[in-house]
C-alpha cells in the first residue's frame, strides 16, 4: 500500500496541566489551537514549514517534534517504508509557557499518522495515548490534548490510562502569559526526589476535592487548588509567577502555576471572578502578562483526510 497522495488536516488544543494539586495527573484542554496539514509525497525526506509560533526557531526537518512524533507513530503502526512527507504547521500555542505546546506537537504528529493510515490500519484511543506518553514522558498534557475536557491521567504497569470529564459551565479559565519562557525539563529538574508524607496527604485531599470543584461545586475551587508538591520547589525559576499566584490567592482567587510554568492559570468561578483576576494583575504587573480568557475545549484533537487523495 502506498500512502503517496494522502493529505490530512489536524487541529490540536493547548492544555494546562497539574491544575494546582494534580501534579502529572490532571490536565484541561483549552481553546487555543495548533493546526497542521501533512501530505505524503513522492519526493523522499521530511520538510516542515512553520507559520506563527516557532517560525524560524523550531527545526524544519525530521528532527522537528511534530515530524519526529509522526515518524515514531508511523513506525509503531507498522509502516516500515515511510514516504516523503510535507508538513505545514500553523501554530498559536506559545512555546515553553506551560500551555502544553510540546504535548500538542506530539499529539499532532500521532493523530496525523492515524489520519494518513485511515481505512488501512485501525488505531484505537489507548494506542494514541500510549504513543503520545512514550514521547512526552507524562500523560497529563497529552490526554486532554487528545480527548478534550478535563483529563485524569494515570499510569499502570501496562501503560497510561485516562478518564475524560466534563467541566462545570461556570468554570472560566484565565491564562496569564509572560514574555519569559521556562522549559519543562528545567522545571522538572527542580523537583525533589522525595516529599514529606504530610505534603502527599495534603495534595491527595486537594486533588480529590478539585474533581468535585471542577465538575459540580465550583465554589470550592479556591480550597481545591492548593498544592505542596511542585509549585514551591520551582518558584526560584519563575519568581514573577510565584508573586502573581500569591497576589491572586491573597485576594481569594484560585490561581496556580499553569503546567511547568511560567504562565499563571486562574480557574475562576464565573466570568465576573475571571475579570476581577485579570483587572488585579493589570493594575499590579500588567506589562508582564498577556491575559487569555479561554473556554474549555471539549473536542480534543481532530484529524480529517482531505478529499481527492488516493491510496
Ligand atoms: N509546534 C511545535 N513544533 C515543534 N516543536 C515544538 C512545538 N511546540 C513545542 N515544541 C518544542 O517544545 C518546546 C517546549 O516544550 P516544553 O515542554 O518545554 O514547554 P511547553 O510544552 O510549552 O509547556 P508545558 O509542558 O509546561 O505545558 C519548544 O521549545 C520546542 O522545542
Ligand atoms: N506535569 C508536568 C506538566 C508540564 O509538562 C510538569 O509539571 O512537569
Amino acid at each position: 500500500m502506498s500512502l503517496v497522495g494522502r493529505r490530512v488536516a489536524v487541529r490540536v488544543p493547548a492544555t494546562t496541566a497539574n491544575l494546582g494539586p494534580g501534579f502529572d495527573t490532571l490536565g484541561l484542554a483549552l481553546s487555543v489551537y495548533d493546526e497542521l496539514v501533512v501530505e505524503a509525497v513522492d519526493r523522499p525526506g521530511v520538510r516542515v514549514t512553520v507559520e506563527g509560533v516557532g517560525a524560524g526557531q523550531v527545526p524544519t526537518d525530521e528532527t522537528n517534534l511534530v515530524a519526529s512524533s509522526l515518524l515514531y507513530a508511523l513506525k509503531a503502526m507498522g509502516i516500515d517504508e515511510v514516504p516523503g512527507l510535507d508538513l505545514r504547521a500553523r501554530n498559536t500555542i506559545p512555546h515553553g509557557r506551560g500551555m502544553g505546546s510540546s504535548g500538542a506537537a506530539v499529539v499532532s504528529g500521532i493523530v496525523a499518522a492515524k489520519g494518513l493510515l485511515e481505512g488501512t490500519v485501525d488505531v484505537d484511543d489507548e494506542t494514541l495515548l500510549r504513543l503520545a506518553t512514550e514521547i512526552e514522558g507524562h500523560p497529563d498534557n497529552v490526554a486532554p490534548a487528545l480527548f478534550g475536557g478535563l483529563a485524569i491521567a494515570w499510569t499502570t504497569s501496562s501503560g497510561p490510562a485516562q478518564k475524560t470529564l466534563l467541566v462545570h459551565r461556570s468554570v472560566s479559565p484565565l491564562i496569564l502569559v509572560p514574555e519569559t519562557t521556562l522549559s519543562t525539563k528545567v522545571a522538572r529538574g527542580l523537583q525533589p526526589e522525595h516529599v514529606p508524607h504530610e505534603d502527599a496527604v495534603f495534595n491527595v485531599s486537594r486533588s480529590a476535592l478539585l474533581i468535585a470543584a471542577l465538575t459540580q461545586s465550583p465554589e470550592l475551587l479556591f480550597a481545591a487548588t492548593e498544592d505542596k508538591l511542585h509549585q514551591s520547589y520551582r518558584a526560584s525559576a519563575m519568581p514573577e509567577t510565584a508573586s502573581a499566584v500569591a497576589l491572586l490567592r491573597e485576594h481569594g482567587l484560585p490561581a496556580v502555576v499553569s503546567g511547568a510554568g511560567p504562565s499563571v492559570l486562574v480557574l475562576a468561578n464565573g466570568a465576573g471572578e475571571r475579570l476581577e483576576a485579570a483587572d488585579l494583575i493589570a493594575r499590579h504587573a500588567g506589562s508582564h502578562w498577556a491575559p487569555l480568557m479561554l473556554a474549555v475545549d471539549v473536542k480534543g484533537a481532530t484529524v480529517e483526510l482531505i478529499p481527492g487523495d488516493t491510496v
